[in-house]
Formats: structure tokens, sequence, C-alpha cells
């Protein structure tokens, strides 16, 4: 018997989520989109089996619905639902980066006779959109599904044998605990950035050449800067109370953090960054919170065909690469090619391959 998974909301998650469950045996992916254009585009890059029109036709028949949509349109879709004629069995989900408001719409639904668990794969990206959507997104991230107190296994196993395909490592998290976590690993941090923008934005109409200065470390730091603006306002706005909690103490850690400067003690300041250190590096990023890619750095000079060149060399030995980009790193140099790699060991391998047939330099981050 065919399931059938009904997708709404097919950007970035919901695309990505999509092309995972495709991979599901006798399953087939419906996926509807607000926007005409991401339809069309889920349709010619066969993202889903079949793209529809009629949101609650297609609820009517699904098994498995689940929402990529940003978090408010969720809530919105979840109110809307109770009243759609759906089966009987059927399990809702969602992907959305905040759960206390969805959970408490979930539980309204259960009072309607409607399962609802809520998910949140703990990868992504700031791109955004349907055409970012790739199907091993979620690969060895963490999958946090927050089933209701009382739920019955037997619709999170059911839930967790479609999402296995994602690869991604499930766990269950209580939906209060979830928004306090993520406050702190995501979203703070996507504050923070957003924050360090704007201060640059402020200084640059004094020191215009500022920008121009803004190389590995501000982009490091600011990357989560260019997600999705809509996403996350609806995100700062379902989790402000764990924000301002988060605010709060950053501006206590900051103030440390002047008090130690004012202090001009050397240890002190060398020890600030010295536990950093140890706590960042020390962070599981195989097994961790984060879409783990292995790139390497190689600084190519500018002549016709050069990428061709490189990467002939990693086929000819069998390397396979998961991404390739240019990064306009300085003016004096034609660019420095990011070559990424699905593991550590690839990434040795293709090292060792390019040094043995150019004299480019090379850089692991
Ligand atoms: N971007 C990330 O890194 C990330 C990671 C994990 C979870 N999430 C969560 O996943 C969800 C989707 O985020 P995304 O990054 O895929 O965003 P996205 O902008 O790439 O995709 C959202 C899609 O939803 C569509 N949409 C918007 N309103 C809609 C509506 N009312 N009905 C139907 N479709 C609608 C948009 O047209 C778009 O195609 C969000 O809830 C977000 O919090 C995002
Ligand atoms: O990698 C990024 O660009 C992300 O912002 C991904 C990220 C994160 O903060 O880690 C963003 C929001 C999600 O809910 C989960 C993952």
């Amino acid at each position: 018997m065919t399931r059938n998974v009904f997708v709404i909301g097919l950007g970035l998650i919901g695309g990505s989520i999509a092309l995972s469950c495709k991979k599901a045996p006798h399953t087939r992916v419906i996926g509807y989109d607000a926007s005409e254009k991401t339809r069309e585009l889920a349709s010619t890059l066969k993202i889903v089996d079949d793209v529809v029109e009629d949101v609650i036709e297609a609820a009517k028949i699904a098994d498995i619905i689940i929402f990529g949509t940003p978090v408010n349109a969720t809530l919105d879709w979840l109110d809307q639902l109770k009243q759609w004629p759906l089966k009987e069995n059927v399990i809702v989900t969602d992907t959305g980066s905040t759960k206390g408001l969805i959970m408490a719409k979930g539980a309204e639904l259960r009072e309607c006779g409607i399962t609802f668990i809520g998910g949140h794969p703990m990868a992504g990206s700031h791109k955004s959109g349907v055409m970012a959507a790739k199907p091993h997104l979620f690969e060895n991230a963490y999958y946090m599904l927050t089933p209701l107190k009382g739920e019955d296994e037997a619709n999170v196993t059911e839930l967790e044998q479609l999402l296995k395909f994602t690869l991604a490592k499930i766990v269950k998290v209580d939906a209060q605990e979830h928004d306090h976590m993520t406050a702190v690993v995501s979203h703070f941090p996507h504050i923070v950035a957003a924050s360090l923008v704007h201060q640059l934005d402020a200084e640059q109409k004094y020191y215009p050449m500022t920008t121009l200065l803004a190389a590995g470390g501000f982009r490091d730091i600011t990357r989560i800067a260019s997600s999705n603006p809509l996403m996350w306002k609806d995100i700062v706005l379902q989790n402000r109370q764990e924000l301002i909690g988060q605010l709060d103490s950053w501006l206590e850690e900051m103030n440390r953090v002047k008090e130690i400067i004012l202090s001009n003690e050397q240890k002190s300041i060398e020890d600030y960054f010295a536990i950093a250190k140890k706590v960042r590096d020390d962070l599981p990023i195989t097994t961790g919170a984060f879409y783990t890619t292995f790139d390497l750095y190689v600084d190519i000079p500018d002549y016709p065909g050069v990428i061709s060149q490189l990467t002939g060399y990693l086929a000819d030995e069998r390397i396979s690469i998961t991404n390739i980009r240019v990064v306009e790193a300085r003016e004096d140099i034609f660019g420095i090619l990011v070559i990424s790699f699905q593991s550590a060991e690839d990434r040795e391998k293709a090292e060792k391959c390019i040094s043995r047939r150019t004299n480019f330099e090379m850089y692991v981050s």
C-alpha cells in the first residue's frame, strides 16, 4: 500500500525533507507552496512526486502531513487544519525552529482527535527557497521530535520510520527545553550576527574602508546574518521570553569582558580566550548540531580551465566532491576555490592528489 506524504511549504527545509521522503519505499510525496513560482520549480526539479493547488483535497488523502512553512504560517495552518476532513490516523508534524506555541496548537489538535508531533531538524543554511533544497541536508544532524505528553508511541515510531530517510539522528525533547536550548545555540547567535552587521553598517559611514577589511573572521561570524528575515522575525516573536533571558545574560557577559579589559591583566584576557577556545574546540562537530562539510581551500591562479583541471584530477582518483565554489577573497588573486567533501578522509586524499599535481597552496578550515 502506498503511503501519501504531504509537504506544505517547499523551501529549503520542506524541499529537503520532501527529497529525503522520496527515498522511502511505497511513498508518494505530494507538495504545496503558497508561492506559484516555488510550486513550478518544485515540479520541474522533481522535489516532490506531485505538486497540488488544492491543499484540502491533498490533505484528505495524506497519511503524514509535514509543514515546512515559517513558524507563524504554521500556526495559521494548524488552526485551519482542525476543520479539514482528514484520514483518521493521519500524523501531522512540522519542522519549525520554535516549539512552545506550536505544541500548544498541537494540544488543541489532539482535542479535535488529530495527532500532532512537533519536529525540528537542527540543520539548515542561510540560504532559503526550493533551489537550495538537498536530500542530504539533515544527514548526521539531530532531528528533534517533541511529542505531547502521553502520545501513543506507535505514532512516534511511524513518523520516525519516515524521517529516518533524512539520515538524521532522531531524538525526543520536551518543547520548553527545546526553546531554551535552541535560543542558546541558534536563535540568540542570529541576533548577535545581525547586530555585528548593524555595527559595521554604522561604522562604514565614517570609515568606508572597513567593509573591505571584513575578511574571514567577520564573514565567519556573520554568515547567518544573510538568513531569511521573515523566518527569523517569526522565530524571534515565538521565542521572545527565552531571547530576552539570553540578552540579559549576554549583557552581563559583555560587562564582565569590559571589566577584564579595563583590568589590563594579561592573564585574565588570555584566559578568557583560552576557555572559549577549549569549549569551542571540544564541540562534537561530526556528531553535533550542524551539517558538517569538510572544506579544502585552494588558492588558484587566474587562467581559463583551472577549475575543470582540478576537478579532473579529483575525478581521475575517484574522489567525490559535494560542493565547489569560488570565494573572491582578495583583490590581488583570482580567488580561493572552496571544495567540499563528505568526509575528512576524502579531503585528505584530495589534498594529497592536488599537491602531487600542482603547486597550488591549500588550507584546511
Ligand atoms: N533555514 C534553516 O536553517 C532552518 C533549519 C531548521 C528549521 N527551519 C524551519 O523550517 C521552516 C522553513 O524554513 P526554510 O528555511 O525552509 O524557509 P524557506 O523560506 O526556504 O521556505 C519556506 C517556504 O514556505 C513557503 N510559505 C510561506 N508561507 C506559506 C504559507 N502560508 N503556506 C504555504 N507555504 C508558505 C514559502 O513560499 C517558502 O517556499 C521554518 O519554520 C524554519 O523555522 C529552518
Ligand atoms: O546553518 C545555518 O545557517 C543555520 O542558521 C541553521 C540553523 C542554526 O541556527 O543552526 C538555523 C535555524 C534552525 O532552526 C536550525 C539550524
